[in-house]
């Protein structure tokens, strides 16, 4: 369970002319708690949806507030934190590292399992499972970008985490390994907050997060949600 007491997250902004930085309100202060097994975020660009996304595993920490998983704050407890909480990046070369991607899948495993012809082959099932079992050896690059993706999904999950956080995961993917990827995350037994864009995605969350300059400005069943925030996109003011 996630909980957000009062979260509030600024940034400094230099002055171009030089005068003193002044602070900017980029969300908050937000307060909820985060239980439902399916939930999505909505926003328009810029809206303050990635920065809410990273206040849960503490890839962001809270300027003030607290943001509390399962009973450990992410500014005092963050490693163990992260280790609960996985997070997908948009773009999935944000985050593999490895030349391949069953060396990428195996180095998420280094932590659980020390042998490392068992890790491999684990990486190597965990690979297969999700259908890139022959992509296993090639360079990373060579991997389109669905398959990426879906790599940079197999090597956060291969850490176990108990709640998966992913930022527009389907961005950039076309239809079909939007669906792909879509499936998957569906099929996950753990809590999967995702940021996004596709509003039949969001349809499918049991909860709805709506984020508009930096507040949640609704929060409740998919139909309702969608319809409010498209709504608020419709406004004469947004045009
Ligand atoms: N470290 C930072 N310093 C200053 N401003 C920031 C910082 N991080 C984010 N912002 C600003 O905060 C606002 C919200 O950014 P955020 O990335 O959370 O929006 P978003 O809803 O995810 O947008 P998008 O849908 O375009 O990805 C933006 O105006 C962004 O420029």
């Amino acid at each position: 369970m996630i909980e957000l007491r009062d979260a509030l997250v600024t940034a400094w902004t230099p002055d171009p002319a030089g005068g003193p930085d002044t602070v900017t309100r980029l969300l908050g202060p937000v307060s909820t708690t985060i239980a439902e097994r399916r939930v999505a975020v909505v926003g328009a660009n810029g809206s303050g949806k990635s920065t809410l996304a990273r206040l849960l595993n503490g890839l962001v920490l809270p300027s003030a507030g607290s943001v509390v998983v399962d009973g450990l704050s992410t500014a005092h407890d963050g490693p163990a934190v992260r280790r609960r909480v996985g997070f997908v990046f948009t773009d999935p070369d944000a985050q593999l590292v490895m030349p391949t991607p069953v060396e990428d899948v195996a180095l998420s495993l280094r932590r659980t399992v020390p042998d490392s012809t068992e890790r491999e082959a684990r990486a190597r099932d965990a690979l297969a499972r999700v259908g890139l079992a022959d992509r296993a050896d090639l360079p990373v690059h060579a991997l389109s970008g669905g398959q990426r993706q879906l790599l940079a999904l197999t090597s956060v999950l291969a850490t176990d985490p108990d709640v998966l956080v992913c930022d527009e995961p389907t961005t950039l993917l076309d239809l079909r390994w939007r669906g792909v990827v879509d499936d998957l995350l569906a099929s996950l037994p753990q809590q999967v907050v995702v940021v996004t864009h596709d509003l039949d995605a969001a349809r499918r969350a049991e909860r709805v997060l709506v984020v508009d300059e930096g507040l949640v400005v609704h929060d409740g069943p998919p139909a309702e949600a969608v319809a409010a925030y498209e709504s608020l996109m419709r406004s004469p003011s947004r045009r």
